[in-house]
């Protein structure tokens, strides 16, 4: 049976800074950016991570994108990869990699998926880095470590677990978690979260302001901001999913994705001892 989330849960272990952090001990999130037309959805996730507390935030880019994002950002950094190769050794320096929002449907996301997961970040994996393994998911799982954290909203998870929501969608959370070997956010109204040891909370306060395009991406980029700084994936996931919510209700009617990110620092306000 899962529990509600529920700030009580979680709030004793949210990170604060304190009188000795820097940028740098303060948690690197790197957020992997599709081509030219589709650097939109990394911006959201990286901004979304700088604002829950990542220290330092890097969108990582094809070079012909590299131009486009540069000149959309300012205190989140942009680097460049042209290779998967490239991208694991910009990787290496970062403590969480959010992978998947407008990433692209090809081949170079699976490549780019392995690259980092050849490395120490912890991974969220969203939206296209799901739909690519449409029908194998086995080969996902195959690179996925316990920590990392997957964020499928149902048509993303049919696709991966096919057949599993019919057991109900806390039930197929906690299947797909324990199938997957890793952490598993089933996004919707009621979000549920899973963890691959069998724990599970589903969310109370989700919002119908955050149907809207690129909410996703501001939670892949939460998680990943939090996980950065050193919080427990199944935490992480708890806190992000519970501040998505908060910021979307504070806001209400006109909510767009862009204004979610703005919206984080009165949330933590509230959670602040
Ligand atoms: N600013 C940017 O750059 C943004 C970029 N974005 C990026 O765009 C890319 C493609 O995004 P996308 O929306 O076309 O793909 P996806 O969500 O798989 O929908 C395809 C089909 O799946 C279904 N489906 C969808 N949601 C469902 C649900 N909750 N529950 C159940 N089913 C659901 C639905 O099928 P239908 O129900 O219509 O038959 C839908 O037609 C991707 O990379 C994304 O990151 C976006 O993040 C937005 C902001
Ligand atoms: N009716 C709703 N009630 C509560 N939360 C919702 C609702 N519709 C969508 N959401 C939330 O909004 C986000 C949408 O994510 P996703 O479908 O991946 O969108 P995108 O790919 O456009 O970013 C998820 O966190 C989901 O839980």
């Amino acid at each position: 049976m899962a529990e509600v989330n529920d700030p009580a849960l979680w709030r004793d272990a949210l990170p604060w800074p304190g009188a000795e952090t820097h940028k740098h001990n303060r948690g690197r999130l790197g957020v992997v950016s599709g081509g030219p037309l589709n650097t939109g959805a990394a911006r959201l996730a990286a901004r979304a991570g700088l604002r829950v507390g990542a220290g330092l935030v890097k969108v990582l880019c094809p070079p012909d994108a590299a131009p486009i994002v540069a000149s959309a950002l300012e205190a989140v950094m942009v680097e460049a990869f042209a290779s998967p190769d490239g991208l694991e050794t910009l990787a290496e320096a970062m403590d969480a990699v959010v992978i998947g929002p407008a990433a692209g449907l090809n081949e170079a996301t699976v490549q780019n998926l392995a690259a980092l997961a050849r490395t120490g970040a912890v991974l969220v994996v969203d939206a296209d880095a799901l739909t690519i393994f449409k029908g194998r998911g086995v080969d996902l799982f195959a690179s996925l470590d316990r920590d990392d954290v997957l964020t499928p909203h149902e048509g993303e998870f049919e696709r991966v677990f096919p057949g599993l929501l019919a057991q109900g969608r806390e039930a197929a959370a906690r299947e797909a978690a324990t199938r997957a070997g890793c952490h598993v956010v089933l996004k919707g109204a009621e979000t549920v979260i899973a963890a691959p040891d069998g724990r599970s909370r589903v969310n109370g306060n989700g919002s119908p302001w955050l149907a809207t395009a690129g909410s996703g991406d501001v939670l892949a980029g939460l998680i990943g901001g939090l996980v950065a700084q050193g919080m427990a994936s199944f935490e992480a996931a708890s806190v992000a999913v519970w501040i998505h919510g908060a910021a979307a209700e504070a806001f209400g009617p006109g909510l767009i994705a862009e204004d979610l990110p703005d919206l984080i620092p009165a949330v933590l306000r509230g959670l602040r001892p």
